[in-house]
């Protein structure tokens, strides 16, 4: 496989990797920095002190946002390993980024696999488009909610519609932390959030169980993976206690749920902003390719809530159709890899010699551009 490009999806909950040309990722390795790893490095004080509390678990990344950047290569690194990759010398890589990140993130990005991953080129591309090129559409609304970021990207004809492309700093994570407030205020459940076993068990909890509430006129097809769950003291959580659908209410209305701002934007207006900010003549073609991606929009019943409350938003002219990528969790990684194997794009990526010659900020020359189209054939 040399010379091949890999393409590393940088998610806020994992990492997906593997080469360019490929239909899936060969690794998913869970973005975290673990006690053992952060030991054998001299972590910063702040890490120091969340080791001690959260019982060895450290997000290498907050919200789309590195935080942990040993953290970052050393989970790389191990992601090549398992991959057997002897030389990553010789793979250009490409790798994801959310959209409206701070300039000074990729650079810091680029510099970390020039230095310390030893690659030859780098290209940067936002995850949400790339999901767009994963089902073949050129143009459409994508709507990526991952663990830590939810984004609303239009593009046309492949085009990024820049101004109007939304992001919000919420996700899964977000999510399972609710799903853990509503079991301890409903049920009395007092488990601390860093504990490990707790965490995961309602990560499976929200994964299998939960679900969107909708209208009763949009009966949902799906059906949970799992009708019951027995939690730790015995009792058992079924399909219809509300608060598994409580806890999915977060994305639609974040600042009543998450604590955040109460002018904070669900999904739904999201969508919708995105695509009455784009000119009369597209919004049509952009509603009725609304596209959910993102291991956050696999909930049952997500394409139907989404499609309703969208359309309440829209004027009635302009009809919103939502479905949800094939594989949600990998759509980025599908595109990315797409994308890696065109020979023009192969051109843009930034070589080393650039890095040398003009430093890290030479990516922002060089990056596949939000208002270039990323398809040109
Ligand atoms: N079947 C499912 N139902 C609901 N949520 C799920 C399901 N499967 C995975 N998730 C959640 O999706 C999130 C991970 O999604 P994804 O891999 O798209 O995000 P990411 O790329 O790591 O993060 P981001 O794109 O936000 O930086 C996790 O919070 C996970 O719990």
């Amino acid at each position: 496989m040399d010379g091949t490009p890999l393409v590393l999806d940088n998610g806020s909950g994992s990492v997906k990797v593997g080469y360019a040309g490929e239909l899936e990722p060969k690794v998913v390795y869970e973005n975290i920095y673990t006690a053992l790893r952060a030991s054998r490095h001299e972590p910063s004080k702040a890490a120091a002190e969340a080791l001690q509390r959260s019982n060895a678990r450290l997000h290498v990344m907050d919200h789309g946002i590195v935080s942990q950047w040993e953290g970052l290569v050393e989970v790389l690194q191990a992601a090549l390993e398992e991959m057997k990759v002897d030389d990553p010398s010789q793979h250009p890589c490409l790798v994801t980024e959310a959209p409206l990140n701070p300039t000074v993130h990729r650079e810091l990005l680029v510099e970390k696999l020039f230095e310390e991953m030893q690659v030859p080129s780098v290209q940067v591309a936002h995850s949400g488009p790339l999901a767009l090129y994963a089902t073949g559409r050129r143009t459409g609304l994508v709507v990526e909610v991952g663990d830590g970021v939810a984004q609303t990207v239009p593009l046309y004809d492949s085009y990024v519609i820049f101004n109007a492309v939304r992001r919000r700093d919420y996700g899964g994570r977000d999510l399972t932390a609710y799903l853990g407030e509503l079991l301890s205020r409903e049920l009395g459940y007092k488990e601390a959030l860093a504990n490990e076993v707790w965490w995961t068990q309602l990560q499976t909890v929200k994964e299998r169980m939960c679900r969107v509430a909708t209208p009763q006129s949009l009966p949902t097809s799906e059906g949970p993976k799992q009708h019951e769950y027995k939690l730790p003291d015995g009792k058992v959580l079924d399909w219809e206690q509300g608060l598994l659908s409580q806890c999915t209410e977060a994305l639609f209305q974040p600042g009543q749920h998450l604590k955040l701002d109460e002018e904070a934007e669900g999904i739904q207006k999201m969508a919708a902003g995105s695509i009455l900010d784009c000119s009369l003549d597209i919004q049509k073609d952009l509603a009725g390719n609304v596209v959910l991606s993102g291991g956050s929009t696999m909930f049952p019943g997500m394409c139907e809530r989404v499609q309703e409350e969208l359309q309440r938003l829209l004027p009635s002219a302009v009809k919103a159709k939502v479905t949800r990528v094939g594989n949600p969790t990998c759509a980025a990684f599908i595109g990315g890899s797409i994308l890696a194997s065109m020979p023009d794009v192969r051109k843009s990526f930034m070589t080393k010699g650039e890095y040398m010659e003009y430093g890290a900020a030479f990516i922002h020359n060089k990056s596949v551009s939000l208002t270039k189209p990323y398809l040109t054939c």
